[in-house]
């Protein structure tokens, strides 16, 4: 028996994504993807997928105190997105994040590393690219896909 998964009939794996924004000169925090998850090494905004009964704030809360050692304040849903990779159809729920306590402490072996726009590391989540519009829109920027595909792994 063949069995098709397609995009309409896969579940969606909400995940709650945070674009936190540093206020002295905007600049935007990313991460990489530690060892062991799809995509090791890529470059991510961070955050994680909701647990079950969570809303996307309470999620990025946790995921960002798990992931970074920080509590963040207020977080509202800005843009929904989804990506379609082979490992998981996703529904990513972006927010801007602008107050957050503690110090950053990569507590998953990751990488982080403060960018302005066009980000300089690389390779990134290609389900980051919309986000990484809207933000280049907003800042009068133009965004170039295709520089982030040519620093995409082979
Ligand atoms: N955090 C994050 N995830 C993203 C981004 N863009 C994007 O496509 N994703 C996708 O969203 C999903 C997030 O799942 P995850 O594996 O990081 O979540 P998690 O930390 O809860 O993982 P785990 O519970 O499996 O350890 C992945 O499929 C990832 O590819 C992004 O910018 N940030």
């Amino acid at each position: 028996m063949t069995v098709e998964t397609t995009a309409s009939t896969r579940k969606h794996t909400e995940v709650a994504v945070g674009v936190l924004l540093r206020e002295s000169d905007g600049a935007l925090l990313l991460t990489s993807r530690p060892m062991g998850k799809p995509y090791a090494g890529f470059w991510e905004f961070p955050g994680g997928k909701l647990e079950a009964g969570e809303s996307v704030e309470q999620a990025l809360r946790r995921e960002l105190i798990e992931e970074l050692g920080v509590t963040i304040g207020a977080a509202h849903t800005w843009k929904v997105t989804e990506h379609d990779y082979p490992h998981a159809l996703v529904r990513l729920h972006w927010c801007k994040v602008t107050e957050w306590t503690g110090e950053f402490e990569m507590r998953e072996g990751q990488q982080m590393a403060w960018q302005q726009l066009p980000l300089q590391v690389h390779p990134v989540l290609p389900g980051a690219y919309p986000v990484l519009q809207w933000l280049s829109d907003e800042r009068g920027l133009v965004f170039d896909a295709a520089y982030y595909e040519a620093r995409q792994p082979a």
